[in-house]
């Protein structure tokens, strides 16, 4: 396998043979079987805390697009829900797939969702950089918000329009003014388990927070997610048309809410 991406020959399928993390015991995504999931009493409220001015750029990395956020302050964080700590906003980015049928990462009760947003953050209270944070077993903590086709979405709208600046990979543009919570919907009720980047190198350092409520996406607007080139400049031209990794076992894992 070459580089790593979603094609037949060096998807997911493909992961383990240079990343053998790929066959370990809290890998991500899951399926969530709503009955099997676990009330918890003692999980808290989610308390997301950002501040528009640490948006910085908008980017295109290959893989997929994120919006990368300043992390060299306590400006943006996560607190409450199943975390002890503060955990420092990263990035934020999508997931998606070739048709609105499928494309999520996490399925719930077999079901998929037409793509998926995750926002990463990682634990600047006990680690001194996100590279170290993310080799811990709690270094990072990643909300999952599942997209919905249905009511184009005003907010992802924001995003949407400035994926044509960004299409070949590698390319990057200014983005701020920026507050992710705009793509969060009204309930942050959540499902919460332990598991791993769903991309290489797949490190098991991520706890899981899964909003339960979806938000919406049109079709025109997963479209140009879709029309994102995984290919550079001095490349031939290949469509991101989708990237997402199939559901993992779970291994005995418990998966609880709030
Ligand atoms: C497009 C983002 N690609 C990845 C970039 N980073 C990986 C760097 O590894 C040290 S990261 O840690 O910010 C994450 S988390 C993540 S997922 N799908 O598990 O939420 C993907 C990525
Ligand atoms: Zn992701």
């Amino acid at each position: 396998m070459l580089h790593w991406g979603y094609d037949e020959h060096n998807g997911p399928a493909h992961w383990k043979e240079v990343f053998p993390v790929a066959n370990g015991d809290r890998q991500s995504p899951i399926d969530i079987k709503t009955e099997e999931t676990k009330y918890d009493p003692s999980l808290r409220p989610l308390n997301p805390n950002y501040d528009p001015a640490s948006a910085k750029i908008i980017l295109n990395n290959g893989h997929s697009t994120s919006v990368e956020f300043d992390d060299t302050v306590n400006k943006s964080v996560l607190t409450g829900g199943p975390l002890s700590g503060t955990y420092r906003l990263r990035q934020i980015h999508f997931h998606w797939g070739s048709n609105d049928e499928a494309g999520s990462e996490h399925a719930v009760d077999g079901m998929k969702y037409a793509a998926e947003l995750h926002v990463v953050h990682w634990n600047a209270e006990k680690y001194s950089s996100f590279v170290e944070a993310a080799r811990q077993s709690d270094g990072l903590a990643v909300m999952a918000v599942f997209l919905k086709i249905g009511e184009c979405n005003p907010q992802l709208k924001k995003i949407t329009d400035r994926l044509d600046t960004i299409r070949i990979k590698g390319k990057r543009a200014l983005f701020t003014n920026f507050d992710p919570s705009c793509l969060l919907p009204k309930s942050l009720d959540y499902w919460t388990y332990f598991g791993s980047l769903t991309v290489p190198p797949l490190l098991e350092s991520v706890i899981w927070i899964v909003l339960r409520e979806p938000i919406s996406v049109c079709s025109e607007q997963l479209a140009k997610f879709r029309s994102l080139l995984s290919t550079a400049e001095d490349e031939v031209a290949c469509c991101l048309l989708r990237n997402y990794r199939p559901p993992q076992p779970l291994k005995g894992r418990e998966v609880r809410r709030n």
